[in-house]
């Protein structure tokens, strides 16, 4: 074993607030850590949208380099900012029990609503959240909102606008989860959301199977079907894809969407599997979906993102 196992992650508060939780699930197995910051493009450049700054595992092509490099042991990630495919080299070794996996709308603290737009507004950067609330909302004007979730918040109360949407996971995570809110049970999340993931340079097995006695197999099997359907569909993850699955007992049942950019058009599947078969399960749903439609839709959906 290594004598310190060096964590590697990101410095968004949140980023060190998972990176905390790895380390004290390693220390409760006697293995001591230390935190390695590293920082990101997508935490550097805030003034453009996501899906227009591309390139694949923007938030997490800094912490591969350094794994690849030897600077750190283990990188620890927010699971739905992880591309589907892993660096050559790089493997999953753990996924950490799941937190809170809904998005939720937080309201405008604004005492007068005088002071909010006249035009119902909300803010948020994520193409699959402005598509699903503007399918279930059409009335709505939906501004785009970067940064990490300190920041967001704070220009949220900067703003006019009624609300914006978050990950309940990172709020409640460092503790900023406030009073005025709502869980949006309607909407689907990302695939993956609420899950932190711990990836590792393959090769050393002492030390993979050491990382492993943080895995939560519940967790890590919900994940593997979401994953596997985004990327059966070849969405990338930034495309408007949402997939939840929740095994409860011997029994998993999956919502998924596919979404076009305005919500005009949608698919839906809501599926119901025996866990045995979780292995096929994320894959064959996509293919459902595909296969009933879907795969015009995603046509639709590429040649929009493209310009
Ligand atoms: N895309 C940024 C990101 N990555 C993970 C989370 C929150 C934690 C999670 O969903 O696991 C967030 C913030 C958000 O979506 O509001």
């Amino acid at each position: 074993m290594k004598k310190i196992v060096r964590i590697g992650t990101r410095s968004s508060e949140l980023a060190l607030w998972q990176a905390h939780l790895v380390q004290q699930n390693l220390s409760k197995i006697q293995i001591t850590s230390e935190i390695v910051e590293v920082s990101s493009k997508g935490d550097e450049i805030l003034d453009k949208p996501l899906h227009e700054i591309g390139g694949i595992g923007l938030f997490t092509k800094s912490l591969d380099e350094a794994l690849l490099q030897g600077k750190i042991d283990i990188a620890v990630h927010s699971m739905k900012d992880v591309p589907t495919d892993l660096p050559k080299g790089i493997v999953q070794v753990a996924v950490m029990k799941r937190g809170p996996v809904k998005d939720i709308l937080v309201f405008n603290n604004k005492k007068d609503t005088s002071d909010l737009e006249k035009v119902l507004t909300i803010a948020t950067g994520s193409l699959r959240r402005k598509a699903q609330w503007l399918k279930k909302y059409p009335e709505y004007k939906v501004v785009d909102l970067r940064g990490n979730v300190n920041t967001r918040l704070r220009k949220l109360y900067e703003s006019n606008w009624q609300g914006a949407v978050f990950a309940e996971a990172g709020l409640t995570r460092i503790d900023l989860l406030p009073k005025n809110f709502e869980v949006l049970d309607w909407m689907i999340p990302a695939p993956a959301q609420g899950a932190v993931m711990v990836v590792a340079l393959d090769g050393d097995i002492n030390f993979l199977s050491e990382m492993a006695k943080l895995n939560c197999e519940k967790t890590e099997k919900a994940t593997y079907i979401e994953r596997a359907f985004m990327k059966t569909l070849e969405g990338g993850c930034t495309a408007p894809i949402g997939a939840h699955a929740k095994i409860e007992d011997e029994n998993i049942t999956f919502d998924g969407i596919l979404i076009d950019l305005d919500g005009s058009q949608s698919f839906e599947i809501h599926e119901e599997e025996k866990l045995e078969n979780w292995e096929n399960f994320g894959k064959n749903c996509a293919l459902k979906l595909l296969n009933s439609g879907g795969s015009n839709l995603m046509k639709k959906i590429k040649s929009q993102m493209s310009h």
